[in-house]
């Protein structure tokens, strides 16, 4: 038997069933819920039929008198369908410099009936000349790693006869454009949640409950249709009320920190290379290295006692010892859960630091610190190599065939410097009796950022007084990318397609900028798709070093960079060096030589770029 809404719950319908005593089970209230969302959809398409109208008409030009008269009495004609069943169109042979277009319709029996159509002719100024055709390609200011898609978002070069449509189809499983989402959906949805739950006092549980909506409204604070719902803009229609729905979306609960902290900072990435929201670079494939940096510990207690520094006191906790490690007892239990919250998002956080948002003594948080994280628990691997990344290769791996020609860091006697090493994992800053950065000249001066695992709190002191510093008055090259001091280019036809070309004179060492695409994990990438056959342009930049092989494509998302041509290694004027920035590889484009305001950029793409052609490709004189 149908089960009788309880009336003891969160959410439940004791306060509806005084107001609405018809409602009493789950299945009646799911059929006011129907009710209601019909009503809701039946307005909004109403709405927006009307509305597209207004605004189709807003855009149409001024009409001529008489025309439209003139214009109906056509299309009744035209339609006819008791007389005609079939139509065709002919330019009138007799008089082709006459704008008049013949329509003849036949009926069934063949007899066709011709109709004159006067035509508007529309003279384009005979010196313009179209844009080449391009692939869509929205500009990014860092690279990004774009989801696999299944489905094509639109076919490109659709009308060109000699593109392979189907070749490419064949590369994806459905059409976006019947399986993506539908924003007037989720807008009556969220009508109906409004009116369900303000006007008819339901509770978002039981709204819920009446199952008419394809996915749960609030799985949890940051989940859930209402949640993503108050992630975007809004349309505004006269149905839809942008009220005070965002309260229905629940808080974590207040002694949860580790919860409040995520649904304020969940789409903010601290990744010092990034320090913005929604990103969409570090989050998705090192989610520990997006949000919060954390995942597990690094740093041994026995490195914490024994680094660099002064004790504070008597009571510090460099000088704790064994005998010490038992006697530590919080009777209070929320201290030590606040304390592991907070390792739990920095797992390698300085005593000093927990003590001060504790409120306890140095040398007792260590002591929980050394229960909490054993040093046989810290390990000195790479915490972000998760299985994600693994699955994500794989899955690049199997969907990828061949290798494609691309555009290659190659390690050669001019470009040695420029090979990418792997971040120091030492102690303090880069030295030169240690540091193989420092020997090929690539180590990070101290007011450099550089090294991921430089960590400047626990383990980096000379990072934290070199810091204090400021910049120096020769900064370190990657200053030049992490403060984009870029100089100016254009982006116009050139030679090859489109170039780049300086709008200053620039000298040589010059930074032109960072070369950003979508980020490939795998050094395997597909086959040439068609789309680059059919249009000659190949984006992708690899370079591999001692630990890392990574592939950047600007085919999809880019900036100016991607514009730069191809010349022989004798008459590029600008070359790419591979920066390590706060433990990432970077591509950044510099100047190799003075380049004349309004010259055109040139790199030399490298040998394994253009494996038929060989590298005899050169850039014209002027
Ligand atoms: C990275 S894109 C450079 C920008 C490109 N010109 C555009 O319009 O987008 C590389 C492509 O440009 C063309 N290209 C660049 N340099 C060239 C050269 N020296 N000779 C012939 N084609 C060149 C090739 O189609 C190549 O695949």
């Amino acid at each position: 038997m149908e089960p009788i809404i309880d009336g003891t719950e969160e959410g439940d319908l004791s306060n509806l069933t005084p107001k609405l005593p018809e409602y009493r089970t789950y299945t009646e209230l799911r059929e006011l819920g129907l009710r209601i969302y019909k009503q809701v959809w039946k307005e909004f398409y109403e709405w927006e039929q009307r509305e597209c109208q207004q605004i189709i008409h807003a855009l149409a030009g001024r009409r001529v008198p008489g025309e439209k008269e003139k214009y109906n009495k056509m299309i009744d004609r035209l339609l006819d369908s008791g007389a005609l069943q079939d139509s065709e169109m002919q330019i009138d042979s007799e008089n082709p410099n006459q704008p008049l277009l013949v329509v003849t319709q036949y009926d069934a029996e063949d007899r066709g009936i011709s109709y004159q159509l006067e035509m508007e002719e529309i003279s384009v100024d005979p010196t313009f000349e179209a844009h080449p055709p391009y692939e869509s390609c929205p500009p990014i200011n860092q690279s990004v790693r774009l989801k696999v898609r299944e489905a094509v978002d639109f076919i490109p070069y659709g009308d060109e006869e000699n593109f392979p449509v189907m070749e490419y189809l064949d590369q994806f499983q459905s059409f976006a454009w019947e399986e993506d989402f539908d924003p007037d959906s989720e807008m009556i949805q969220i009508e109906t949640v409004r009116r369900l739950h303000k006007t008819w006092d339901i509770s978002i549980k039981n709204i819920d409950r009446m199952r008419i909506f394809p996915k749960p409204l609030r799985e949890s604070y940051n989940e859930g249709l209402l949640w993503e719902r108050f992630q975007r803009d809004f349309l505004r229609w006269p149905g839809g009320t942008e009220d005070d729905m965002e309260e229905a979306c629940s808080e974590p609960a207040a002694d949860d920190l580790l919860a409040r902290l995520s649904s304020v900072l969940g789409t903010f990435c601290s990744n010092l290379n990034c320090l913005r929201t929604l990103c969409t670079t570090h989050s998705s494939l090192h989610p520990q290295s997006g949000s919060f940096g954390g995942g597990r510990p690094k740093v041994t207690n026995q490195s914490i006692r024994l680094s660099e520094g002064e004790p504070c006191g008597e009571e510090c906790f460099r000088l704790t010892d064994e005998s010490y490690m038992d006697k530590v007892y919080w009777e209070n239990k929320s201290d030590l859960e606040t304390l592991r919250t907070i390792l739990s998002i920095s797992p390698d956080l300085f005593p000093c630091r927990l003590a001060d948002l504790c409120f306890k003594p140095c040398r007792e948080v260590f002591v929980q610190r050394s229960h909490i994280y054993p040093d046989h628990m810290v390990y000195d691997d790479d915490p972000t190599d998760t299985g994600d990344t693994e699955n994500h290769t794989k899955n690049n791996k199997t969907r990828r065939k061949a290798r494609k020609p691309r555009l290659k860091f190659e390690e050669d006697a001019n470009h040695s410097l420029y090979v990418p090493l792997a971040p120091c994992n030492h102690k303090g800053p880069c030295e030169k009796e240690r540091c193989e950065c420092y020997r090929r000249e690539r180590h990070c001066q101290l007011a450099c950022r550089c090294g991921a695992r430089c960590d400047p709190e626990n383990v980096c002191p000379g990072f934290a007084r070199s810091a204090m510093q400021g910049a120096t008055d020769d900064p370190c090259i990657n200053t030049k990318l992490q403060r984009n001091y870029t100089k100016a280019v254009e982006i116009r036809r050139a030679d090859y397609g489109l170039g780049a070309f300086a709008v200053q004179d620039m000298e040589l060492g010059d930074f032109i900028g960072d070369y950003v695409g979508n980020m490939l994990t795998s050094g395997d990438v597909e086959n040439l798709d068609p789309v680059i056959k059919h249009n000659g342009r190949n984006y992708f930049f690899e370079f591999s070093g001692e630990n890392t092989e990574e592939m950047l494509d600007a085919a999809p998302v880019g900036n100016a960079t991607r514009f730069l041509n191809h010349a022989t290694a004798e008459l590029a004027n600008c070359e790419a060096r591979i920066l390590l920035v706060n433990g990432e590889h970077h591509i950044g484009f510099f100047t190799t030589k003075a380049v004349a305001r309004g010259k055109e950029l040139f790199l030399w793409y490298g040998d394994s770029y253009w494996p038929d052609k060989g590298d005899n490709l050169e850039p014209s004189s002027d």
